[in-house]
């Protein structure tokens, strides 16, 4: 069973359609890549996939199960996302060790958590000095190592990355792409990586979906689409990546 069906997915505002029939598979611990100019449609194909808006028509399922038909909890353990900067959905009154905690507690009845924390934290590469700060007290990157831990506590089937690097300094953005491949060879769960940087969908994503006011216009293994783009706008989004990353 694929982890991800997103089916004929439409959501207008007014007369003006962001999403206009998107569809895509992710299969069982797969990951792919969203990618589009800024206003393709890609935020809100995110908010779609994650229930936080219904759209006008299409479906998503997650390991069979319709997100816009089950509790907020429930979807809570299907599909989680990570924001681009988690300075805004970071609690900034929270620890690191309290924010994951919190999280913990409304899923799992549990005696300890301190132990699921402490293995949250070093997945995510942080430790015992993070654990006591406040997001303020993080970098940029840390804090969304800890983002990332937050939304893995919950065991979700699939992860959503909204342009999840997108602020960080290019190396930092490689340690964090590379972290995110490892959580993905060692735990049972799958991508989809909203961005406008294909340099990012070629170091992680094995297939690719190109959005374009609102529409898929072209996808398939990010190799291939990478290599040999059949559309117009892949080629110019192509050519305007300012650094060979693939
Ligand atoms: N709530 C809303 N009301 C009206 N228009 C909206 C709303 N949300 C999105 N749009 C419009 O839908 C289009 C797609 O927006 P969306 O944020 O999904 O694009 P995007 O590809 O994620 O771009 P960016 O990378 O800049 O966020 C834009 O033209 C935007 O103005």
């Amino acid at each position: 069973m694929n982890d991800l069906d997103v089916t004929g997915l439409r959501k207008s505002y007014g007369r003006f359609t962001a999403v206009d029939d998107v569809g895509f598979t992710v299969p069982a611990g797969g990951s792919l890549g969203l990618v589009g100019e800024s206003g393709s449609g890609k935020s809100t194909t995110a908010r779609l996939l994650l229930g936080l808006e219904r759209p006008d028509a299409g479906s998503v399922l997650v390991c069979g199960r319709p997100v816009a038909a089950v509790s907020r909890r429930e979807r809570a353990r299907l599909i989680q996302i990570v924001f681009q900067d988690p300075f805004g959905s970071l609690d900034p009154r929270l620890t690191v060790e309290d924010c994951l905690t919190e999280v913990l507690k409304l899923h799992f009845p549990a005696p300890s958590y301190g132990k699921r924390v402490g293995e949250l934290l070093e997945q995510v590469g942080l430790g015992p000095r993070e654990a006591g700060a406040l997001p303020r007290q993080l970098s940029g990157g840390q804090r969304q190592r800890v983002a990332i831990a937050r939304a893995l506590a919950v065991q979700p089937k699939v992860l959503v990355l909204d342009e999840a690097v997108a602020a960080l300094d290019v190396s930092v953005q490689a340690q964090i792409l590379g972290l995110l491949a490892d959580i993905r060879a060692a735990e049972e769960v799958s991508y989809v990586f909203i961005t406008h940087d294909l340099a990012v969908v070629g170091c992680v994503a094995d297939q690719v979906a190109v959005m374009r006011h609102g529409r898929v216009v072209e996808s398939g293994p990010t190799r291939q689409v990478l290599t040999s783009p059949q559309h117009d706008y892949t080629r110019l989004l192509l050519d305007s990546v300012p650094r060979a990353a693939f």
